[in-house]
């Protein structure tokens, strides 16, 4: 063993999140989900939510990579414990029209304090995207834990959500009637219904990112934070005139000590704007109960405008939502739509590599062609986490300019961007990963 306060040698891994046939987590998984719950500051998870972890994990097709160190010091935590987690896999994403881009999603970074600012985040997140160019895919994205972290590895803010408080006194009044209905339903329901009304709404909302396995285990109020079932889920449906399940809604109550009294939505997936406003119509009119808590509402509120009393949202919080990298600009800007004609010649830097080259985006008919320019000069200039923020039409370049984001070299440029970049649906999605 070398001396204390040498700087150990790090062994990194990659390997795919493991269960046995008969339900045993592989000891390399169960190792790094108990490392990666105590980087969070969760519980130690008991057995039953190591297993719902890991198989969850499993179902998602997650590659965990965790960094180890061959000879701990003796007493604290052994090798098999790795000082650094990281996770990925791939997923698709709703770039507009409908069209749904796979994706490489990255989550579950964490560093043992005792290791941290030695550079562990800093390699995981190049191999990592490394090797998802690899594998020819244009995007990466993440949610994040705090907003200084990513910037530096090119990802930008693509989609937000507010958090709103709604009150629910008489005061809540819709203007108009949804169609429909809503019914309750025992919350175990949503283990298959969940999916399914999900995948609707994942291909009418760009920005949405598809789901991982655990959403609709906790919808279903199976699987809670401390493992096994959550016996304080409830949950409606909303069914479309057909009589066709299109938005459900799972819930909570804060119990009585809460001032005012307060029900929590956990997830609310609505595949209509009926469905949305019929689930918000239901949620008002739950008695004994004075306010209604959602974390995951849209920026651009149908309720808001659908309510007599505008006043009775009031927005508690703007929180930054997806993180976009783009890994292939020309694999990505191809895959979106585009509302407008036009054209305009982007020069990106990008540390990394990825995405640094002055490319043209050319417009017409709803698609662009994009070339990778050598000897054109660029009209704006942006970095790869700006790109990111632009790409799916959420951040408005004129912004983004006046915050010295994006550079303008030609008279009116900025302006075109904003034009070509628009888009004509709302940006939002409700998944968190
Ligand atoms: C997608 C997700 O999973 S989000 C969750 C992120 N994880 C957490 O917040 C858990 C608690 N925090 C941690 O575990 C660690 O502090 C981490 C993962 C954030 C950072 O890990 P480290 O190994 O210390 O980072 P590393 O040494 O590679 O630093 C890389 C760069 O990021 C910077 N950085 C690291 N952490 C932070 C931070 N919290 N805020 C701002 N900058 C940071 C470093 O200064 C360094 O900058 P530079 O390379 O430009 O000089």
């Amino acid at each position: 063993m070398g001396r204390v306060s040498d700087i150990p040698d790090y062994r990194f891994r990659t390997f795919p999140a493991s269960v046995s046939a008969e339900g045993t987590v592989e000891p390399d998984t169960a190792a790094w989900l108990r490392v990666e719950s105590q980087g969070f500051h969760e519980d130690d998870p008991s057995d039953t939510a190591l297993g719902d972890a890991a198989r969850n994990l499993v179902a998602d097709g997650r590659q965990l990579t965790g960094v180890y160190v061959d000879q701990p010091l003796p007493g604290s935590y052994g090798a098999h414990m790795p000082v650094a987690t990281f996770a990925d896999f791939e997923r698709t994403i709703n770039v507009g029209g409908g069209r749904l881009l796979p994706a490489h999603l990255i989550s579950s970074v964490t560093v043992r304090p005792t290791h941290r600012r030695r550079g562990l985040l800093r390699r995981m997140m190049t191999e990592s995207l490394d090797r998802a160019r690899e594998r020819g895919l244009a995007l990466a994205a993440l949610t994040v834990s705090e907003a200084t972290i990513y910037r530096r590895f090119g990802f930008g803010i693509a989609t937000s959500v507010h958090h709103i408080d709604v009150t629910t006194d008489s005061r809540f009044r819709l203007l108009t009637r949804p169609s429909g209905r809503v019914e309750l339903a025992d919350a175990r329901v949503l283990l298959d219904i969940a999916p399914r009304v999900f995948a609707r709404f994942h291909e009418r909302s760009t920005g949405s990112v598809d789901r991982q396995e655990r959403y609709r285990w906790r919808s279903a109020g199976l699987q809670s934070d401390k493992g096994g079932p959550d016996a304080r889920i409830r949950a409606a449906l909303h069914y479309d005139d057909a009589g066709e399940v299109d938005g459900y809604v799972a819930y909570r109550s804060h119990g009585w000590d809460t001032t005012p009294l307060t029900v929590q939505v956990v997830d609310l997936v609505a595949a209509s704007d009926d469905a949305y406003l019929g689930l918000w119509e239901f949620l008002a009119a739950i008695d004994l109960n004075d306010r209604v808590r959602y974390h995951a509402a849209p920026v651009d509120d149908p309720l808001r405008w659908a309510l007599a009393d505008s006043r009775s949202v009031a927005v508690t919080e703007l929180e930054d939502w997806v993180w976009l990298r783009i890994l292939d600009p020309i694999a990505a800007f191809e895959a979106r739509p585009y509302a407008t004609e036009g054209e305009v010649t982007v020069g990106v830097h990008d540390d990394l590599g990825h995405a640094a080259g002055t490319f043209r985006i050319a417009a017409a008919d709803g698609f662009a062609t994009v070339t990778r320019e050598f000897d054109a000069a660029p009209e704006v200039t942006v970095d790869a986490s700006a790109l990111g923020s632009l790409y799916l039409g959420g951040a408005d370049a004129r912004v983004l300019a006046a915050a010295g984001q994006v550079s303008e070299h030609a008279s009116g440029a900025v302006g075109r961007l904003n034009r070509l970049l628009a888009s004509d649906t709302p940006i939002y999605g409700i998944s968190h990963f």
